[in-house]
């Protein structure tokens, strides 16, 4: 039988990768002669993949570009990100004690991120927390990227989990309207990466510490998302 599980993003909601992507955006606008971008800047930035947020980050800065001009900004700004990785990047306080009590009490986790499969994993493994998860499905693990349903359902089904008793735990619009997408219910967390304040978007509940995101909390949402369940 498919076990409960929890789907965290990653940018924002596990891991704080603020001032590595702040880091290797910069490398790139300043390879384009634009301004640079500030840490509370790039918040705005993050959440549909690294291309968006450049692309964004060139138009906030007065140079839209073209899209072969986007592929090799892009293609630089891997080659920094990847090369730097893990760089300052840590994962957000409390999470860790989380998944472990989530583990105990028969719980599996797995991580849906629009950042791509293979850096993904390569900051996991960087982090020693890849193990964790039972399933690490990036923006070009499926055809479809979060916020499509899809993203979500072939991260739980990858994982071993039950469609029927999953949170998803995010920072962004993107997440929340993935979850809702799924009809899953989502905790999102207000200190990631948001061009506006998480419950404006109305998820079923926000935290501002991991301390919050208990058993207790998921089961409670699982059995008022799916009564028959319980
Ligand atoms: O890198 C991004 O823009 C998004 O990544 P996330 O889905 O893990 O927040
Ligand atoms: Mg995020």
């Amino acid at each position: 039988m498919a076990d409960p599980i929890i789907v965290f993003d990653l940018d924002g909601t596990l891991v704080e990768t603020a001032p590595d992507l702040l880091e290797s955006l910069n490398h790139c606008l300043r390879h384009l002669n634009l301004d640079v971008v500030d840490p509370a800047e790039i918040r705005r930035y993050v959440g549909f993949g690294g291309r968006i947020m450049i692309e964004r980050a060139c138009v906030a800065h007065g140079h839209p570009l073209k899209q072969d001009e986007l592929e090799t900004v892009y293609q630089i700004f891997l080659e920094h990100y990847e090369g730097n990785m893990p760089g300052k990047s840590e994962p957000f306080p409390g999470v860790l004690d989380a998944i472990k009590a989530f583990h105990e009490a028969g719980y599996k986790t797995a991580v849906c991120t629009n950042k791509l499969e293979g850096l993904s994993r390569r900051l996991l493994e960087g982090l020693g927390i890849d193990h964790l998860f039972s399933a690490i499905c990036g923006a070009d693990t499926f055809a479809q990227r979060k916020p499509h349903p899809s993203h979500l359902f072939g991260t739980i089904e990858m994982a071993g989990g039950d469609p029927e008793r999953c949170v998803m735990v995010g920072d962004s619009r993107t997440d929340i309207d993935t979850a809702k997408n799924a009809g899953i219910p989502v905790v999102a967390v207000d200190f990631g990466y948001t061009d506006q304040p998480v419950h404006m978007y109305e998820p079923s509940k926000v935290i501002s510490h991991f301390d919050e995101l208990t058993v207790e909390l998921a089961e409670r949402l699982i059995q008022s998302a799916f009564p028959q369940t319980a």
